[in-house]
């Protein structure tokens, strides 16, 4: 039988008394975007960290590709081919904006495909193009809007070329004729194909969003989790008729 695309098992987190994590398991596939949902402090974007290696967990294993991930050091897990974007996002704000992704393209995973430093300015505009603000390439990050921070921060990430991007909240904090763009973009992403000198791999995508009406047109599958256990795994009709789900989540007006 095929190994899944990413198999999380048994999966656990504890910070002191509060189990953020909690025997967490589920498998994805690579043609797959799943959305992953929950109220506030569920343990959302813990599982991201604990899937990118920035924190380890107390039990449980991840496997990409049929090979285990956890322990292994985040730069590791980026080369081979997992992506993130965060909630919080901490651009060099001193560095104009498109050295902030040609860090990305100097990643080992984006280097051997052979695009070496000089290429690497012109690959990190395509991203940026891609992310829809190549036109302000050369001022600092300091000067983007909350908006732009996310798409700095999607052609980060995207110029990785990744197999599996995890997005932790894309609509954040996007006005409602941005949070389009942005699901477009995320839609055309997953598709894949090239961008410029930018290869899109289309890859797979795990969504945390509380905007639930923009999320669930663009996801195949959504994952509940309330106080670190998974409580719903299924498609979104399924999902927005689950009780349960209603109760925990949908029914405190949730999106
Ligand atoms: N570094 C940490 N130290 C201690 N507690 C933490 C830490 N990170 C998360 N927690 C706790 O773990 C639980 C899960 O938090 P997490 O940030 O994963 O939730 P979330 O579902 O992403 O929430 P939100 O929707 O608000 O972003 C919360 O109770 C949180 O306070």
């Amino acid at each position: 039988m095929a190994q899944p695309f990413l198999e999380v098992s048994g999966l656990h987190k504890d910070f002191g008394g509060v189990t953020a994590t909690n025997e967490v398991s589920f498998d994805m596939s690579r043609d797959e975007i799943v959305g992953l949902i929950g109220p506030n402090g569920a343990g959302k974007t813990t599982l991201v960290r604990l899937i990118t290696g920035i924190l380890r967990p107390d039990r449980g294993s991840i496997r990409f590709k049929g090979k285990n991930i956890v322990g292994k050091k985040t730069w590791d897990i980026v080369n081979q081919g997992i992506a993130c974007t965060f909630q919080n996002m901490r651009p060099f704000r001193r560095l104009p904006i498109i050295a902030n992704v040609m860090v990305s393209c100097l990643s080992p995973r984006a280097m051997k495909r052979g695009e070496w430093v000089k290429k690497v300015e012109a690959k990190a505009m395509d991203a940026l193009e891609f992310a829809g603000i190549s036109d302000m390439a050369l001022e600092k990050a300091s000067t983007l809007s909350q908006g732009d921070l996310k798409r700095l921060e999607v052609a980060r990430a995207v110029a990785t070329e990744p197999e599996l991007l995890l997005l932790d909240e894309p609509f954040g904090g996007l006005s409602p004729a941005e949070t389009d763009l942005m699901a477009k973009s995320i839609a055309r992403l997953h598709k894949g194909g090239r961008f410029g000198r930018l290869h899109s791999e289309g890859p797979a995508m795990i969504i945390i969003e509380h905007k639930l009406a923009q999320l669930m047109k663009i996801v195949d599958r959504i994952i509940v989790v309330n106080f670190g256990t998974i409580i719903a795994d299924g498609t979104p009709e399924q999902i927005v008729a689950n009780p349960e789900v209603v109760q925990a989540y949908l029914g405190e007006g949730g999106g």
